[in-house]
């Protein structure tokens, strides 16, 4: 029932009420919402989603409802075949998930939160849809596992930007579904590694290790999207998406079969004094080196 509510509440805020005249006229019909644009090219049948809240897209309980509802809108359409991620914040991705949803809030909070992240998780891994990361920023964590949900990765070649599940580096642990989904891109032995050390990858090395599948220069990045969209959309939409399910079933079942128990999981983890510690240490810490 909350979640519900909270799902109505959403869909007025998603700003189907506020868009401006220019927008409903225009060929490519944008929807303004909160924290996503989403634009979509209709002859093409290709939808630009792009995370628009800053400072960091960080992904809170609001955000990722929103994502959810925008995505599954655009599934829904028989209109749209291909959706490009990217974001609209200047250097940034998305920071990952929101620290502060995490920290200082109640048990019923934590899994209503969580309930969110996987269903964010669920949508956009299982989607029927091809599914781009145009990554044109910092890309820790949470932001990581989105990107690496989709079908290709285009990463910007700028060194100043890194992509990686950093959770460890934090004092908390990326759960099964984060770790299937990095392993089905980069392979075991590099997952292992990558999720002990907590390890942030340079452009450079996330393209060797195979998280990103192309480099671009950064002004580049979403023309090379659409390119690459237009040849996986030149495949046949009903083999491929046979083809994909094949591929992610196995991985979607095992959240799916186990997605109450990994609610209270997280709900007992990040209940527990150390983790409440260590990530209020954390956000402090990121406010100081700012300074
Ligand atoms: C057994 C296991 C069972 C179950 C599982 C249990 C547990 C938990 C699993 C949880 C999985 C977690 C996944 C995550 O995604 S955690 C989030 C990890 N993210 C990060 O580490 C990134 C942190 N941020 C950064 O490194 C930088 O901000 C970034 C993205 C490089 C950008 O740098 P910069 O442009 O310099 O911006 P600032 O650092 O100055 O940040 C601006 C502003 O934003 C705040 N902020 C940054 N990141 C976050 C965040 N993730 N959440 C909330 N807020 C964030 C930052 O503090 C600044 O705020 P201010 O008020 O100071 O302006």
């Amino acid at each position: 029932m909350m979640i519900l509510s909270r799902l109505l509440g959403c869909q007025e805020q998603l700003g189907f009420l506020h868009q401006s005249k220019e927008e409903l006229t225009d060929s490519h019909p944008v929807v303004c919402n909160r924290n996503i644009l989403v634009e979509l090219e209709e002859g093409v049948g290709v939808a630009v989603m792009k995370m628009k809240s800053p400072p960091v897209n960080s992904l809170s309980l609001d955000f990722l409802t929103e994502f959810s509802i925008s995505l599954e809108k655009l599934e829904n359409d028989r209109g749209c075949r291909g959706v490009i991620l990217t974001s609209a914040v200047p250097k940034i991705f998305s920071a990952g998930l929101d620290i502060k949803e995490m920290c200082g809030k109640s048990a019923e909070h934590y899994a209503e939160f969580w309930r969110a992240v996987q269903e964010m998780w669920l949508k956009l891994y299982k989607s029927n849809m091809v599914t781009i990361a145009a990554i044109n920023g910092n890309c820790p964590a949470g932001g990581c596992l989105m990107a690496v949900s989709c079908d290709y990765r285009i990463m910007a070649e700028n060194p100043k930007y890194s992509i990686g599940l950093n959770e460890t580096q934090l004092g908390i642990v990326a759960p099964f579904w984060f770790k299937d989904t990095i392993a089905n891109t980069i392979g075991h032995r590099a997952t292992e590694r990558s999720l002990q050390l907590g390890l942030l990858y340079s452009a450079s090395d996330a393209l060797k290790i195979g998280i990103v599948d192309e480099l671009v220069p950064e002004e580049k990045v979403l023309n090379a999207a659409a390119a690459t969209m237009s040849q996986w959309l030149a495949i046949p939409d009903y083999a491929r998406q046979i083809s994909k399910s094949m591929m992610r079933k196995p991985t979607l079942d095992r959240l799916l079969t186990h997605r109450e128990s990994d609610i209270q999981n997280f709900v007992s983890f990040v209940t527990k004094d150390s983790i409440q510690k260590s990530l209020q240490t954390y956000m402090e810490s990121l406010k100081q080196r700012k300074g």
